[in-house]
């Protein structure tokens, strides 16, 4: 076992316990997704576990996946009891991707959370998707993500739910919202013969001719998924800690591998929609 396996541990016990896996992604992005390229200020660095952030509209329904972060960091393993905050919302983003069949990131610890208790994230980083299409990807690349990451990042949408009383959406993207593979382009694509939920997002990919180009290759080809997938994930947990992070891993080790098995138990969830 290294490292990374230890860490990522007790995220495989919580989802065998409960399969809060797309929360707990979903965390991860609302975590991260707050850099700003230019000021280099926002991005991964714990600041939803203060009421402040977390509080606010964008972040509703998050409090149940920081509950479980202060868990796991009282409660985890000797490898969690030394990570961040910051480190923990990410490493559970990887784990809730590797848990549901995505690829396996590897995982690099050492960011840093805000030092100040009372630093609040610079409001309207996240993008809204009421706001209409060009303000979301204005955000994304203010992230200082390409359009393609951008479309690589939106699959993450294959798992999980909307739930109306949190951003007046109701429905899944997808027929199995625990798998994580390559189903949300599939449906992006099949436009109004979709019977599962299309946001102002889904209709930009399935109408920018670029973003359309993208999804019919993820959607024919999984493993070009995962793999821009994966690099783009990485990127997103790492946005403006670059200099903190620590790695175990020699220089050219790949940051992800493809998955081997899932370690998805279906039958577990008896309550699919419950987080
Ligand atoms: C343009 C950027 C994005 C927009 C506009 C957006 C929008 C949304 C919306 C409206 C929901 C429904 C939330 C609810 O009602 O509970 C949602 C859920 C979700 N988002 Fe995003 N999202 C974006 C980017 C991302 C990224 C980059 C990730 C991860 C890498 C992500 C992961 C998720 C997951 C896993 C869920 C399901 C949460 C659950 O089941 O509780 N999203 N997103």
């Amino acid at each position: 076992m290294n490292i990374n396996h230890i860490a990522k541990k007790p995220f495989f016990d919580l989802f065998y316990r409960s399969p809060c896996m797309a929360l707990m992604l979903r965390a991860a992005f609302h975590d991260a997704g707050t850099f700003c390229k230019n000021s280099k200020t926002g991005g991964p660095r714990g600041t939803l576990r203060h009421s402040h952030d977390l509080d606010r509209p964008e972040n509703a329904g998050l409090d149940f996946a920081m509950d479980q972060i202060e868990e796991i960091k009282d409660e985890g393993n000797h490898i969690t009891a030394m990570l961040s905050y910051s480190d923990l919302i990410q490493l559970g983003g990887y784990t809730a991707v590797e848990y549901t069949g995505g690829p396996v990131m590897l995982f690099r610890m050492g960011r840093k959370d805000a030092e100040d208790h009372d630093e609040h994230t610079p409001e309207d980083r996240l993008p809204d998707v009421r706001e209409g299409s060009s303000n979301i990807l204005t955000k994304m690349h203010r992230m200082g993500f390409t359009t393609q990451e951008f479309v690589a990042l939106m699959g993450s949408h294959t798992l999980g739910f909307a739930h109306q009383d949190r951003t007046g959406f109701q429905g899944r993207w997808t027929q199995n919202p625990h798998v994580f593979d390559n189903t949300y382009y599939k449906e992006v694509l099949l436009g109004e013969r979709s019977k599962f939920l299309k946001t102002p997002v889904e209709h930009m990919l399935a109408q920018n001719s670029e973003m359309k180009k993208l999804c019919e290759a993820y959607a024919q080809d999984q493993n070009l998924f995962f793999e821009h997938y994966a690099l783009a994930h990485v990127k997103m947990s790492e946005l403006g800690q670059e200099e903190h992070l620590l790695s175990e891993f020699e220089e050219n080790q790949p940051k992800y591998k493809l998955p081997e098995s899932s370690y998805l138990q279906l039958n577990s969830f008896s309550d699919p929609q419950k987080y």
